[in-house]
């Protein structure tokens, strides 16, 4: 009995012969494989009697290709074989799948148009009836046909008395005819001539009567169709015949029928295809955006660490180049290199430390390594010496570059965000936004999401498809009822305490909103202990769902979520102090929304305790909510292919809306909720300046605190008195017209006072409208104005993309303002190539995702 490569590869068990040599010789034959570098055997008598070499069984080396190291390799290669041909198998059953049920939507289409057709036919049928009653054969002394008897298709002479009626003193007559009741408005017209060999005023025309008519239906003129003045149209009633010979009325409607099914059938085969077209499209620019941000990701940190090749292929081998010089390394004497695989859990440990070598290019120092074919991320830190000293880990994060192509992956990471708020079920602002679109984001990655939210009965139902009960469990003295559903395409666990805490009407704003999301949380933990549900995030938001932080680790924590990290979220410090500062003490890693509130924040007593585990992370939009190219709400879809077209289409569409002149005027934008945050006073001074300068206004906005929609009202009156055709201000929620004025406006003003990230700007950028902003927070970290931020954004690789201002007073407001009104003014190319680049720009998750994975895997380390 034996195997070959320690056992691992073709085992076999052959009976041994009696051979003729002298002595007790036995032998047979064993095939060696190929790929054997060893073979392992031990001898038995079929039974349990074993001879194995005391327990070391024998073996004997085999000359050829392989050795241990390439039979590893061989192996991978081998699982990657089988795996590639298991995601063949399954992505040929999700074929089938999809194709039976495309076949299934196919059958309920066609039998919906079968039924429309029916029932457009029954209609019309019932229209024609009033008309068949009505028609006759002839009316003495008036009109006739000859022959009397004639059917569909044929030629025949309609006879009119000229006397009859009001064109007894007309030079011309024309009749002006239909059929079916006017089915197909006027079918037929001609020119009446007198009939010399009759008595009296007798005239006629000749007229084919159109196949399928039971009833001619026709007036008379004093002249064609669209330039007659005066009719005979009986007395209103037009003129209505009866075709003697009509085909059967009953065959004439199943054709009808089968004519109007093809019809439909068709319109909807085109629809269709349009639909998919667009779709490959959208999947197309998708997928190239998402390919140059992880080529610029890779480039990011070219001045410290970057790879030859840029993308690392799994058994291949690859250079690392080091710059020290702007690392905690600078000025070693030895750079030492540290690396492992698949976030240091490679089955083959970490490699030995190897000291790097200069690089020929300047202060870059290098290392060549060869990456497993097992491999899906390669990681590595720096350190001064072989044995350690002082170590450059990226903060704590060490350094992790994917690895493309191997034959294993990523295991998932599950995470629960536990959130107030949720676009566009539950959304008041950019919080609810990020909720959905992070999340979206990190599944696209393959990670698993689910969201606990509040059911709140003023939730968006509409957006929730499959809402089901789940469960319902006890806590805090009431009945939790858990409801299941689908929003944005992403699951969500819905509470719904029956004590009555969310069925208030509103989310915020009912007086005891700290006690309402603090039963929340704790009911919350509490689902996912009994549920059984363990997973490896808790991802919490503001203050509103702080309180899991410290309940996690005061109580949950210890009731079996131990491998568990929670990560928190600060999107705006400035509300709920406390309880965030509570949060970020108790939580695993916190961040916030860009990196420079990040740094603005950081002295905040809150947060200085926390610095070393505190992150900023830029938000990101969703590209699919967000997209000018596949969005309901705009007129004409475009992309920066046709930006001008597109937004032209969108203005005109806003200004008719919103009753402003339909003239080409820069037209400003403003989409926020009215708050000391959002710099009121330089948002009212920005509609006076764009006033004074030409421009229309439209700003769309509402303010939880009444003394300031007061304020706002009184504006609005008297602007939309002087100003009707200029300025707008819609004091409300409205995400439609959002849409609109993102497509619409030329520029988007965000002038706040601080903006922990602001995704306004993101979204104008989207739709190729282009920002004015103040220079803080986020704002700051994705506005680079285009006269003084060039450099600025060449070190992110990117080009200037807006207007901005530092100083929180009108002149600042002006200085921006003016520029960007100018520039549209005097520029328009210029202008115009600018929308081209912002469209183009990459403003949603595909980076800042990679950053939260990150972070996440740091939490659980
Ligand atoms: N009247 C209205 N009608 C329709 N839509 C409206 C609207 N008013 C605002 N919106 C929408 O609400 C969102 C606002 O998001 P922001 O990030 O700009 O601000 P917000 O201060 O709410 O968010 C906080 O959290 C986010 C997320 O982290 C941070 O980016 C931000 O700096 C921080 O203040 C946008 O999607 C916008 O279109």
């Amino acid at each position: 009995m034996g195997a070959f490569n320690d056992w691992r590869w073709k085992s076999f068990t052959i009976k041994l012969n009696k051979t003729d040599l002298k002595g007790d010789w036995w032998s047979c034959h064993v095939y060696v494989p190929l790929e054997a570098y060893k073979m392992d055997f031990v001898f038995f008598n079929g039974g349990s009697v074993y001879e194995n070499n005391d327990k070391k069984d024998y073996c004997v080396l085999v000359e050829g290709v392989m050795d241990a190291f390439a039979f590893e390799d061989f192996l991978l290669e081998e699982k990657h074989r089988e795996l590639q041909k298991l995601a063949a198998d399954q992505a040929e059953r999700e074929r089938q799948e999809e194709e039976r049920q495309r076949i299934e939507a196919e059958k309920a289409a066609t039998e919906l148009d079968r039924q429309k057709a029916r029932l457009e036919v029954e209609k019309r049928r019932a229209k024609l009836q009033g008309a068949v009653k009505e028609a006759v054969r002839f009316v003495d002394n008036v009109w006739h046909f000859e022959p009397s008897a004639f059917k569909g298709e044929d030629l025949v002479r309609l006879y009119y008395n000229r006397s009859s009626g009001p064109l007894a003193n007309a030079s011309e007559i024309w009749i002006h005819g239909g059929h079916n009741n006017w089915s197909d408005d006027i079918s037929f017209s001609g020119r009446l001539v007198r009939d010399e060999r009759k008595d009296g005023e007798w005239w006629y025309a000749h007229v084919i009567v159109p196949s399928g008519a039971f009833v001619l239906d026709w007036v008379f003129a004093n002249g064609p169709p669209g330039s007659a003045t005066l009719y005979d149209n009986n007395q209103r009633q037009d003129f209505h015949a009866i075709v003697p010979n009509a085909i059967p009325e009953e065959m004439y409607w199943v054709e009808e029928e089968h004519r109007m099914f093809r019809k439909l059938q068709e319109e909807r085969k085109i629809q269709e295809q349009a639909r998919r077209a667009k779709a490959e499209i959208i999947a197309k620019m998708k997928a190239e955006t998402k390919k140059r941000t992880m080529k610029k990701f890779l480039l990011s940190q070219k001045h410290i660490v970057y790879t030859d090749p840029l993308d690392i292929q799994a058994g291949s081998s690859v250079t690392v180049f080091y710059n020290p010089s702007n690392t905690v390394l600078n000025g070693k004497p030895e750079v030492w290199f540290r690396c492992s695989f698949n976030r240091w859990t490679h089955r083959n440990g970490p490699l030995p430390p190897q000291k790097m070598l200069p690089a020929d290019t300047g202060s870059h120092f290098k290392v060549t390594v060869k990456v497993p074919l097992d491999a899906y991320t390669m990681d590595f830190v720096f350190s001064e010496k072989q044995d350690g000293g002082i170590y450059d880990n990226r903060n704590g994060m060490d350094y992790h570059i994917p690895v493309f192509g191997g034959v294993a992956k990523e295991p998932p990471m599950h995470i629960v965000h536990v959130a107030v708020e949720m676009a566009p079920i539950a959304k008041v602002g950019g919080l609810g936004d990020v909720v959905t679109s992070l999340s979206r984001a990190v599944v696209d990655l393959g990670h698993n999401v689910d969201i606990i939210l509040p059911k709140y009965d003023c939730l968006n139902l509409n957006n929730v498809k499959n809402l089901q009960f789940h469960r319902s469990y006890s806590w805090g003295g009431t009945e939790i009822k858990v409801w299941t559903g689908k929003v944005e395409g992403l699951s969500v666990y819905f509470l719904e305490p029956q004590n009555g805490l969310f069925w208030k009407g509103c989310i915020y704003g009912c007086g005891n909103d700290g006690e309402r999301f603090g039963f929340f949380c704790h009911a919350a933990l509490e689902f996912l202990l009994q549920s059984g549900v363990h997973p490896d995030i808790l991802h919490c938001h503001d203050w509103s769902s702080a309180p899991v932080a410290w309940l996690f680790k005061d109580h949950y924590m210890h009731y079996g979520l131990s491998k568990t990290r929670v990560v928190f979220t600060i999107h705006n410090l400035e509300f709920g102090g406390h309880l965030i500062g509570k949060a970020m003490q108790f939580s695993d890693k916190a961040t916030t929304v860009s990196h420079t509130y990040s740094k603005e924040v950081s002295e905040n007593s809150t947060i200085s305790p926390h610095l070393h585990k505190f992150h900023g992370i830029v938000n990101g939009i969703d590209p699919d909510i967000w997209d000018p190219y596949n969005d309901k709400f705009i007129p004409v879809c475009y992309t920066s292919e046709d930006v001008v077209e597109g937004k032209r289409a969108a203005k005109e569409a806003l200004q008719r809306r919103l009753g402003l002149n339909l003239s080409d005027k820069p037209l400003v934008g403003i989409i926020t909720r009215l708050t000391f945050q959002k710099g009121i006073h330089l948002i009212k001074h920005a509609i006076w300046r764009t006033l004074d300068r030409g421009g229309q206004v439209v700003l769309l906005g509402s303010a939880p605190d009444p003394r300031i929609q007061n304020d706002f009202v009184d504006m609005a009156n008297h602007l939309h008195n002087a100003h009707a055709k200029s300025a707008r201000l819609c004091l409300a929620y409205d995400e439609p017209l959002s849409h609109l004025i993102y497509a619409g406006a030329d520029f988007i003003l965000v002038p706040s006072i601080f903006e922990p990230c602001g995704l306004t700007q993101l979204i104008a950028m989207r739709y190729g409208s282009i920002p004015v902003v103040r220079k803080t927070g986020g704002l700051y970290d994705t506005v680079f104005d285009v006269d003084r931020d060039k450099e600025r954004a060449q070190a992110v690789g990117l080009e200037p993309n807006g207007f901005s201002f530092d100083g929180a007073d009108s002149a600042g407001v002006d200085y921006a303002l003016n520029r960007a009104i100018t520039a549209w003014y005097d520029n328009r190319d210029w202008f115009n190539s600018l929308c081209k680049q912002v469209m183009e720009q990459d403003w949603s998750w595909n980076r800042p995702a990679l950053d939260y994975i990150e972070l996440y895997y740091s939490a659980r380390k």
